[in-house]
């Protein structure tokens, strides 16, 4: 049995969709003859839809009763004419457009009310944010009947059960765990795909929430996890995992395979093509993971095992950068020795609920900086002026401050903390490239070093990192075996 996520680009067209289709019918006809048959498809909502679901209640809130109906209108003709161009059976049509209907009223509903309150909840913005996958699920899956495929919508507000972080939920997986087994296990069982909303989920109560941003890839993990299915897949519009964004870097390579931590380690710094969440629910239970191209099915993509190929252990494996960052300093002489100041700065960090990326501090303790988003710097800031008001009276800390406008760009791979040279290759790319490194800082993953700098330089730095490492090349094509400055020393090149 396996979990198939596509992603809001595998659904973004006709022809999308009807690739998709034919993808799943494969996988049906394969898993049939394995010996615990069954497929269960997540889906996002279709490409741009959820980013215009959240624009339209952010403008609402401003009183802007025009936007939301604008979207509304087109929100129905997009998902009216998949539906024109890949249902024939008039009966399915028109019970899809009365779905829609009932949707796009809801979401008119929900956007005239916000207008009328002038504010937006983060608990108005899960039930607005999540209609997109609303519209989407009940379409995939009449398109699968459409194609001869037992097929069946399902909204996983039945299935996974979260607590009420909204915007940001975490799932409670034993209850979530019941429910998929108790609804869906029945529907696979009698040859039924279901077709499962991503993105969204229901605190106990049944209150709408949403698992962050990208989350679709989350609710496969989850989903997955649940079932104790043999694999999930993760279908996008790339050749699985790649060595750097393809958009930054257009000669990135597809990857065979990653182990769950070097994946975790690249989705949290920045590779989009999964959430950062994604492999958590399938360590557990050491489910596979692989990462296809829904527009080159027949590419193998990325595995996403427990362990990487050993054969590369110790080496770079991928580059990957996250912008929208602010680095945040304490800075003073009297900080030496002075016990305590690391955990008073992150208490009043943590106080402010901000995220922190990243930590470096200096070896002379003279100053502790760490990264947060741009968006929760101002309030960091003046929750440490705030808790360190006397030492900055007594002079004991000089300076807190910030600087906005920085990235992170994280180079992955696992083992790399045995691999000397490393930090000196990334020196001599960023350096070559006159990058000024702001900070760095190597934590206790073996699988990461990252490097703080202008947001500016973050394209060039990855790729400069990319090319020093020559991961446009297979392993054993490169010019050295482990670190490109040892490579270099051993050819006798300076
Ligand atoms: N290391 C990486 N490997 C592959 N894709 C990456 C990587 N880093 C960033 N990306 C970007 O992630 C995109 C896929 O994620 P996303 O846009 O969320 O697709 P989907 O709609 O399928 O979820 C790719 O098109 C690519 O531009
Ligand atoms: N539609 C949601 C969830 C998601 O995961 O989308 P995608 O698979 O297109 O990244 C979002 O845009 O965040």
């Amino acid at each position: 049995m396996i979990v198939m996520k596509f992603g809001g680009t595998s659904v973004g067209s006709v022809e999308a969709f009807a690739q998709v289709a034919n993808i799943v019918a494969a996988q049906v006809e394969e898993q049939a003859r394995t010996p615990r048959p069954g497929v269960v498809v997540v889906t996002s909502a279709m490409s741009g839809v959820t980013n215009a679901l959240i624009e339209a209640a952010r403008r609402a809130a401003q009183g802007d009763e025009q936007y939301f109906r604008e979207v509304e209108d087109s929100l129905r003709v997009k998902h009216q004419f998949v539906a024109g161009q890949l249902i024939e059976d008039g009966t399915e049509r028109a019970r899809l457009g009365a779905l829609f209907d009932q949707r796009l009223q809801e979401f008119n509903r929900l956007c005239s009310s916000i207008a009328v309150l002038g504010e937006l909840t983060k608990r108005g913005l899960d039930v607005v944010s999540g209609l997109g996958e609303r519209l989407s699920a009940p379409l995939l899956a009449a398109v699968l009947r459409a194609r001869g495929l037992k097929a069946e919508y399902v909204d996983a507000g039945e299935l996974i059960v979260t607590d009420n972080v909204h915007g940001g939920a975490s799932p409670l997986m034993e209850l979530t765990t019941q429910r998929c087994r108790s609804r869906l296990q029945p529907l696979v069982d009698h040859g039924i795909v279901p077709v499962i909303t991503g993105f969204i989920g229901a605190t106990v109560e049944g209150i709408p929430t949403t698992l962050g941003r990208g989350g679709s890839d989350y609710s496969a993990a989850i989903i997955g996890a649940a079932l104790g299915v043999d694999e999930i897949q993760i279908w996008t519009d790339v050749n699985g995992v790649m060595t750097a964004d393809p958009r930054i870097v257009p000669n990135a390579r597809s990857l065979n395979q990653l182990s769950y931590e070097e994946v975790a380690e690249l989705a949290y710094y920045g590779a989009k093509v999964l959430h950062p969440k994604t492999v958590t629910p399938a360590v557990e239970q050491k489910i596979p993971l692989r990462v296809l191209n829904t527009f080159q099915p027949e590419h193998p993509g990325t595995r996403i095992l427990e362990r990487s190929d050993s054969e590369t252990l110790g080496t770079v494996k991928a580059i990957t950068a996250i912008r929208g960052l602010n680095l945040i300093t304490v800075a003073g002489r009297g900080m030496i020795g002075v016990p305590g100041i690391a955990a008073r700065t992150f208490n009043s960090v943590a106080r402010v609920g901000a995220n922190v990326l990243m930590i470096s501090q200096s070896s002379s303790e003279q100053s502790i900086c760490f990264v947060v988003p741009e968006s929760a710097a101002a309030t960091v800031v003046e929750a440490l002026k705030e808790e360190f008001k006397a030492e900055l009276e007594r002079r004991y800390i000089d300076r807190i401050f910030d600087h906005p406008d920085i990235a992170i760009v994280a180079v992955v791979g696992s083992g790399m903390r045995g691999t000397p040279g490393l930090a000196a290759g990334i020196f001599n790319a960023v350096g070559r490239e006159q990058i000024n490194v702001i900070a760095i800082a190597q934590g206790s993953s073996e699988a990461n070093v990252s490097l703080v700098v202008e947001a500016r330089d973050t394209a060039a730095a990855v790729s400069a990192i990319h090319e020093i490492f020559e991961l446009d090349k297979p392993t054993g094509e490169r010019s050295y075996n482990r670190s490109p400055v040892l490579g270099k020393m051993a050819a006798g090149t300076p």
